[in-house]
């Protein structure tokens, strides 16, 4: 820490471990929290991240490391976006400044990076079942310890959360879980189970009855003060047998709370009464997300997850200027647009989030078509059986789900979608590099999971617009289809009307020659033109076809074009194992061609964090790299 900053973060610039916080009195922990709140959004505000969750968390952070005895203790942090507090108490703040960079601090928790950091995670729901086997790995060796998951509301909707309390409260088991309810997901958090373990019977008109009932009884001569005693008492009991108390202590749960999870005294007693009791505890805490920075406490959903905030505020409270909107659209932009463009035509059109209405792009169609939007929240295998169950009714359902969370229901697509052949699409943004959110966000295995899929199709468009006609194509496709598509801005493509059906399974060349053959899929389609441009300047001539379909693959033009040229390059940001190029090399194969081939993608590793340009660069995923593997095959 700079010298300078010093002053400005007087205590926070002496804590280099949780023993530092062990050591302040609840005054100067109100002091940390106020300095970690400031170093958060002073950072945040420069690398991007995700801003409302952490600062909703940083009390709870600090109470959790005053009264627990980390690393033998181990906090699971669900999903693990909200763990900026906890990274910066723990030996990390002098470098929570490279957060989220290439070779930087990852933006979750990583085993690799701090033996503070007890689980990897970034896939919602996780942290209960992680938790519970530690628990039960400690007890079997008889070890010390103890071990918290802390989950949110918003992730309590994911289907394995219950998974894991079942099994805790079976066994009876040691762990600790809290709640952090903040009553968002990344937008308003959805589900009955959500507005039960959230309500609240602090409400305004519950507590106007209160006062007039109490006023009454005690204006009634003689008996006034034991009514008003014996009314408490069924108050007391009215309010246990309607809290969430019942909820998690049908799961044997000893259930805590609600506590005010920005009280730290609070906090730090409540922790320090549960901790040496055996047994599972849920310890429910109420926070506001985005607590200390008014932009994020009056726009949670925006900031859950913010870019580099291009005008920094001089302090907490100014308002922000959003940096200035890319000029060309996003894929989940036109994706958004052409949904609702053609649910106007479409009344069989429904759309499906898991918890992901903006990030998806399905906002605006959630506004025009409210009755054919639904948000399930973090359950992304019950959305795609949800979908077919639509689908059996004659509807056309769409269900966007990210590339990687697809990863989560892949079973619900074989058995439930594939394998009856319902006409259910899956779009999947954020496929490919996705570049900050790292490892366990890139979408690099969709190709590879789906394409073994029988009676699946999967396209992949090589710009925005084509992402709008193989949307419509797909509508009209009578079988499941998986279309994917990249993070982040198009080419700047000219949207063309009307939206056409694309001929099924046939891909597109683009420019014709003999030396070589460039065919990519998705993003990997720019980068061989661009590739074959560079190699024409070399006097090479290089045909370059846009695949469009990794299934059905358009054997006839990619066999014909091998065939002649004798040299083929693949292209595509997925893993090589099973992907586009694997589906080129089978083809090939059936054909009886061997011609020189180099396939370009990911090969078999998981990609670290930053930013998605570098990430490409780093793997070789670059229009250079394309003509460099032309070389080779022509030398
Ligand atoms: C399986 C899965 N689906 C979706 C997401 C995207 N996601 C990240 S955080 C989040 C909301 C989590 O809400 P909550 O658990 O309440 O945490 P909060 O942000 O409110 O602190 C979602 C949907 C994810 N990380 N994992
Ligand atoms: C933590 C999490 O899983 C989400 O917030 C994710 O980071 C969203 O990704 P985008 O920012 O690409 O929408
Ligand atoms: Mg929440």
């Amino acid at each position: 820490m700079q010298p300078s900053e010093q002053t400005t973060y007087e205590i926070l610039a002496k804590i280099d471990s949780p023993a530092d916080v062990k050591k302040l009195s609840l005054d100067q922990l109100k002091q940390l929290a106020d300095e970690v709140r400031r170093f958060i959004i002073a950072h945040v505000v420069e690398t991007g991240g995700h801003l409302a969750p952490s600062l909703g968390v940083v009390e709870l952070t600090l109470a959790l490391h005053a009264v627990f005895d980390c690393p033998n203790d181990k906090i699971v942090w669900d999903v693990g976006h909200q763990t900026y507090a906890h990274k910066i108490i723990t030996g990390r703040r002098d470098q929570f400044c490279t957060l989220r960079q290439l070779d930087g601090l990852s933006g979750f928790p990583k085993r690799r990076e701090s033996a503070y950091d007890a689980f990897d995670t970034g896939h919602s729901s996780t942290s209960i079942s992680a938790a519970l086997g530690m628990a039960v790995g400690k007890r079997l060796r008889g070890a010390s310890g103890k071990v918290l998951a802390v989950i949110g509301d918003g992730s309590l909707t994911g289907g394995m959360a219950y998974e894991g309390l079942n099994q805790a409260g079976f066994l009876n088991e040691d762990l600790i879980v809290v709640l952090n309810d903040n009553g968002m997901s990344i937008a308003p958090n959805v589900g009955a189970l959500s507005k039960f373990v959230s309500r609240s019977l602090s409400g305004g008109a519950y507590q106007r009855f209160r006062k007039e009932l109490e006023r009454f009884l005690k204006n009634m001569p003689g008996v006034g003060e034991n009514l008003v005693e014996l009314a408490r008492r069924a108050e007391e009991s009215f309010r246990a047998f309607f809290s969430p108390s019942m909820l998690f202590e049908a799961f044997r749960f000893n259930y805590v709370g609600p506590v005010d999870g920005h009280d730290l005294g609070r906090l730090i007693n409540v922790f320090g009464n549960v901790a040496p009791i055996k047994g599972p505890h849920l310890i429910h805490v109420i926070t506001q997300k985005g607590k200390g920075y008014r932009p994020a406490e009056e726009n949670p959903a925006h900031f859950h997850g913010v870019g580099k905030i291009a005008q920094p505020p001089a302090t907490a409270d100014c308002g922000l200027i959003p940096p200035p909107k890319p000029k060309i659209q996003t894929y989940t932009e036109v994706f958004g647009r052409t949904m609702v463009q053609l649910a106007k035509e479409r009344r069989d059109i429904v759309a499906i989030t898991a918890a992901m209405p903006e990030g998806t792009g399905l906002q605006s169609f959630a506004e025009s078509y409210r009755d054919r939007f639904i948000d399930v929240g973090i359950a992304e295998q019950h959305a795609v059986t949800f979908a077919a169950g639509l689908a059996c009714e004659g509807f056309r359902p769409v269900v966007a789900i990210y590339s990687t969370f697809m990863q989560r229901a892949f079973d619900q697509v074989v058995h439930d979608v594939c394998l009856p052949k319902l006409p259910v699409v899956l779009a999947m943004d954020r496929a490919g590099v996705v570049g900050e959110d790292g490892e366990t966000h890139q979408g690099l295995l969709d190709l590879s999971f789906l394409r073994c899929a029988p009676n699946l199709s999967i396209m992949a468009p090589a710009d925005e617009n084509e992402l709008r006609h193989m949307l419509f194509s797909a509508l009209d496709h009578d079988g499941p289809t998986a279309l994917r598509y990249p993070r982040g801005a198009g080419l700047g493509a000219h949207t063309d009307e009307p939206l056409r059906p694309l001929p099924w399974g046939k891909g597109q060349l683009l420019s014709d020659g003999g030396d070589v053959l460039l065919v990519g899929i998705g993003v990997g389609v720019e980068l061989c033109r661009l590739a074959g441009v560079m190699l024409s300047a070399e006097g090479v001539s290089a045909a370059v076809v846009n695949a469009r379909f990794v299934k059905p693959l358009d054997d006839e033009l990619i066999c014909q074009l091998a065939q002649r040229c004798g040299r083929v390059v693949t292209v595509e940001e997925n893993m090589l194992a099973g992907g586009f190029g694997a589906a080129v090399l089978e083809a090939l194969a059936a054909h009886g061609l061997r011609p020189k081939t180099r396939l370009i993608g990911v090969n078999d590793r998981y990609v670290e964090h930053g930013a998605q340009g570098k990430l490409r660069q780093r793997l070789g995923l670059t229009p250079e790299a394309v003509a460099a593997a032309a070389r080779a095959l022509l030398a």
